[in-house]
């Protein structure tokens, strides 16, 4: 059996994950504020920076791109996701197998999300039982979106929620688990501490001043979090190179924002 280990999406075993699935999740509006963005070359060519050890798309992306960038991007092979115009319940269509994502875009890892508390939670929940299972054969790394949402749920990032997103995780077998930042480094840490050997990251979330989102990105480490797993506030900026530089100091360096910053 191939043990819990999320070794080649590590640097020293912290995790920088660049997400870029979101012209599939939220479409060309997260584009709009830097049209650059909307190019897959200009993210491909961000995540050849030394922070960055995975960088997460979806088939079609990775297909056109990541032949140029075998040799120095660590591709994660997003297997499910759904576009925002799809109004029900919290759910997410399966786009690749493991299978297609180990041998045909010659992926490193896969990534997979969950919606509990979504009236299909089940559903998607059995399905991340057959990837994370196959992901085991192809010796690949599973990151696990573990986002808790639907009926009564609205996106929340209550710490006790967070914190059961996390345990999800480890109870489901991920070898690393991304969740919501839950408000405290406090949160994180409990969200750490039920996760056990299943590695937490935040999930980036929508753009903030450098300092804000630097801030939150070191009570992450602080708390025990592997890392990160970010879109938006680092290709959303004019010059991703430059908070990436700022995380390379904060993640893989254990500085402090202000020391990132200057
Ligand atoms: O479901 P939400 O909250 O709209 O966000 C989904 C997006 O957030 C991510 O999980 C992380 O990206 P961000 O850092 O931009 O928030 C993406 O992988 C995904 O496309």
């Amino acid at each position: 059996m191939r043990p819990i280990d999320a070794t080649p999406l590590t640097r020293d075993g912290n995790v920088l994950i660049l997400a870029y699935d979101h012209g599939l999740e939220h479409g060309p509006v997260d584009f709009a504020g830097r049209p650059e963005s909307a190019d897959p070359e200009s993210v491909f060519r961000a995540a050849t920076h030394d922070a960055v050890t995975s960088l997460a798309v979806q088939k079609g992306v990775g297909e056109a791109y990541y032949p140029s960038y075998e040799d120095d991007v660590t591709l994660l092979a997003k297997l499910n996701g759904t576009s925002n115009m799809w109004i029900g319940e919290p759910d997410s269509s399966v786009n690749c197998s493991v299978e297609y994502a180990a041998t045909q875009l010659e992926a490193d890892a896969v990534g997979f999300t969950i919606y509990p508390g979504s009236n299909n939670e089940v559903e998607m929940v059995e399905e991340f039982r057959e990837i994370q299972e196959e992901a085991r054969e192809y010796d690949m790394p599973v990151v696990l979106w573990s986002y808790p949402r639907g009926q009564g749920l609205k996106n929340d990032t209550k710490e006790d929620i967070i914190a059961y997103a996390a345990r999800l995780g480890l109870e489901l077998g991920a070898d690393v688990t991304k969740v919501k930042y839950p408000g405290s480094k406090e949160g994180m840490a409990h969200a750490v501490e039920m996760a056990g050997k299943s590695k937490v990251v935040m999930s980036g979330g929508s753009k903030r001043s450098d300092e804000a989102f630097l801030q939150s990105v070191r009570a992450v480490m602080d708390a025990g979090g592997a890392g990160l797993a970010v879109g938006r506030n680092v290709w959303q900026r004019e010059q991703p190179e430059q908070i990436l530089d700022a995380l390379e100091r904060v993640i893989h360096d254990g500085q402090s924002v202000d020391a990132a910053l200057q």
